[in-house]
């Protein structure tokens, strides 16, 4: 049974439609994700999920709670991490997470969230001391300080450097293997491919696929691309009649060939037959990047 139902939901600010019409179900134990560009009306859903704004229509149900009554029974199972959540610069982080347990029923132990989350040697420092990594990963303690049965991340990575980033990645892995289902808000494509067993991918409040990584990508077929710079001239016509072969395109000395998966194989033995050799040779397969751009007919970022 999904322990997260959204049906239709749609929310507005004065004249401002923030999501149109989301709909998805996240099952329990999994990394759903929510990708999309900003302003595309990721953290509204959430919000809504949380029981932090009111929907304007559509139905929710979270662990079978309706957020728009129950918000506090909801507030003890789903854990929340803020985008961009600050705290008084002169907390120590063991302070933190002792205050926090205290709003909870069910407290997690903190020393063993402190060791999860790699913050043992930082239970007596400030806030301020921390590292952005550092406070990234204590904003994330304090989502998990209730040992929610969910827990919601919004742009955890944002601001991080590539490293703290990867080490934050690992941690989000570690949660759900501890049994917490995770809802992923992100810009970020490749967390979302590293990250997600499932991603909805919202546009303009609206979703406009939900699929794992790979079957997104696959939505678009399995084209690869080929670059490479030819050792002597080629007959263009003879490689766009080639089998497999889509599109040529000549960029400078470089030649550029959109074919589908076997179309590498096929063009290397036309390549050989005309004794061309293919220099600086790359190939790249469609990735979820060229799905989000299928998707919604823009980049991301
Ligand atoms: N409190 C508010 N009042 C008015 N408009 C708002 C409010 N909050 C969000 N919006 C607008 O609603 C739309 C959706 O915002 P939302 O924050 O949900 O998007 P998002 O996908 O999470 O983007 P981001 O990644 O930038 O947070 C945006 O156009 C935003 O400007």
């Amino acid at each position: 049974m999904p322990v997260i139902e959204v049906q239709h939901l749609h929310k507005t600010y004065g004249d401002k439609v923030a999501v149109d019409d989301v709909s998805f179900t996240v099952e329990r134990g999994e990394i759903f994700g929510i990708l999309g560009p900003n302003g595309a009306g990721k953290t509204t859903t959430v919000e809504c999920v949380e029981g932090l704004r009111t929907a304007d229509g559509g139905t929710l149900s979270v662990l079978g709670l309706d957020p728009r009554h129950d918000r506090h029974e909801l507030r003890q199972r789903v854990g929340v991490q803020l985008q961009e959540s600050r705290l008084p610069d002169r907390l120590r982080v063991g302070e933190a997470l002792e205050l926090y347990s205290s709003f909870y029923r069910t407290p997690a132990d903190t020393g063993r969230l402190l060791d999860l989350l790699g913050l043992t040697h930082q239970r007596d420092t400030a806030y301020k001391k921390l590292s952005g990594g550092q406070q990234q990963r204590l904003s994330i303690a304090l989502a998990l300080v209730g040992s929610p049965e969910i827990a919601v991340l919004d742009e955890l990575t944002t601001g991080l450097d590539p490293q703290a980033r990867r080490d934050t990645w690992d941690l989000v892995e570690a949660v759900r293997d501890e049994g917490v289902t995770v809802v992923l808000v992100t810009h970020f494509m490749e967390e979302a491919e590293r990250l997600c067993d499932r991603i909805a991918v919202i546009d303009t409040g609206r979703v406009v696929a939900i699929d794992t990584p790979a079957g997104l990508v696959r939505q678009i077929g399995d084209e690869q691309r080929i670059r490479f710079r030819p050792s002597a001239p080629v007959d263009l016509a003879q490689l766009r009649a080639l089998p497999d072969v889509l599109e040529v395109e000549r960029h400078g000395s470089q030649l550029v060939v959109t074919g589908r998966a076997t179309a590498l194989q096929t063009v290397t033995s036309f390549l050989a037959r005309n004794q061309v050799l293919a220099g600086d040779l790359r190939v790249d397969q469609a990735n979820l990047d060229d799905a989000f751009v299928a998707l919604t007919g823009r980049k991301l970022d």
